[in-house]
């Protein structure tokens, strides 16, 4: 089956509510020939959430968070649920970003709860995979990330779910692999996501790629089997880059 293309815009920790003129514009360039072909989300940082959404919503696009408790509401000081994600109208949740498994030491089995717990409020969670430089020099690649799927993904996850493949030393980096290791990666990616899932739902899950794409690079990317989207950072800050981007597909 054909899925639709999901691009997204990670914003990091970038971002103040003058920033949110720019989802103004993204609603403005997201014309109906690209509404056809592509959907597109911006994650902005969760003190932007509500306002961007009132703003993303008139243009079309969707919101989401960039990181989520696993737990739904309790005694964690500057943690945020998943379920105020949604309360504060997010549709989608970034779990398990490079950035938080090196800055917060997060493993795989942290990553599997916050997916989970994105499922449970009615999030679509985008789990994030990826090797560093040193695993692929090693010829790594294929084995770090097979694992990071087993152990990130829950095992009763529905189709609809979102997997990202960045590997880390293209992140910010303005370094990419070539088509034939991001062909094979996401090939590897999907067989792995369905040995994991089981009954055939791997080919309704999409497979972003993610790292250092660019309105330069993002049609070669975007046309490789099995990327079925983009999770962009950098360029998705500003609505000409990100708009940019996702008129790959047009
Ligand atoms: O980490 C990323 C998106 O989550 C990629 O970031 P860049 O697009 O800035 O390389």
């Amino acid at each position: 089956m054909i899925l639709r293309p999901l691009v997204a815009g990670n914003w990091k920790m970038n971002g103040l509510r003058a920033s949110l003129a720019e989802i103004e514009a993204m609603g403005a360039a997201y014309d109906d020939a690209l509404r056809v072909r592509a959907e597109l989300i911006v994650c902005p940082p969760a003190t932007l959430i509500a306002l961007a959404r009132e703003i993303a919503t008139r243009g079309g696009l969707g919101v989401g968070g960039q990181d989520c408790h696993a737990e739904a509401s309790g005694a964690h000081t500057g943690d945020i649920s998943a379920e105020m994600l949604k309360d504060a109208g997010a549709s989608y949740v970034i779990v398990g970003h490079s950035e938080r498994r090196s800055d917060h030491g997060e493993t795989d089995a942290d990553v599997r709860a916050k997916a989970a717990a994105a499922l449970s409020a009615g999030l679509t969670p985008i789990i994030c995979v990826g090797e560093t430089r040193a695993e692929r020099e090693a010829g790594d690649a294929l084995s770090v990330v097979g694992a990071q799927i087993e152990g990130s993904l829950p095992a009763d996850a529905p189709a609809h779910i979102v997997v990202a493949y960045e590997p880390v030393w293209a992140i910010g980096t303005g370094l990419t692999p070539t088509v034939d290791d991001v062909a094979e990666m996401h090939a590897f990616a999907r067989e792995r996501i369905e040995a994991r899932l089981g009954g055939g739902k791997s080919g309704d899950v999409r497979i972003l790629y993610g790292g250092s794409v660019k309105p330069s690079n993002a049609r070669e990317l975007m046309h490789v089997a099995n990327v079925d989207g983009a999770l962009v950072g950098g360029a998705s800050l500003t609505a000409k880059e990100f708009i940019g981007v996702a008129s790959a597909y047009v």
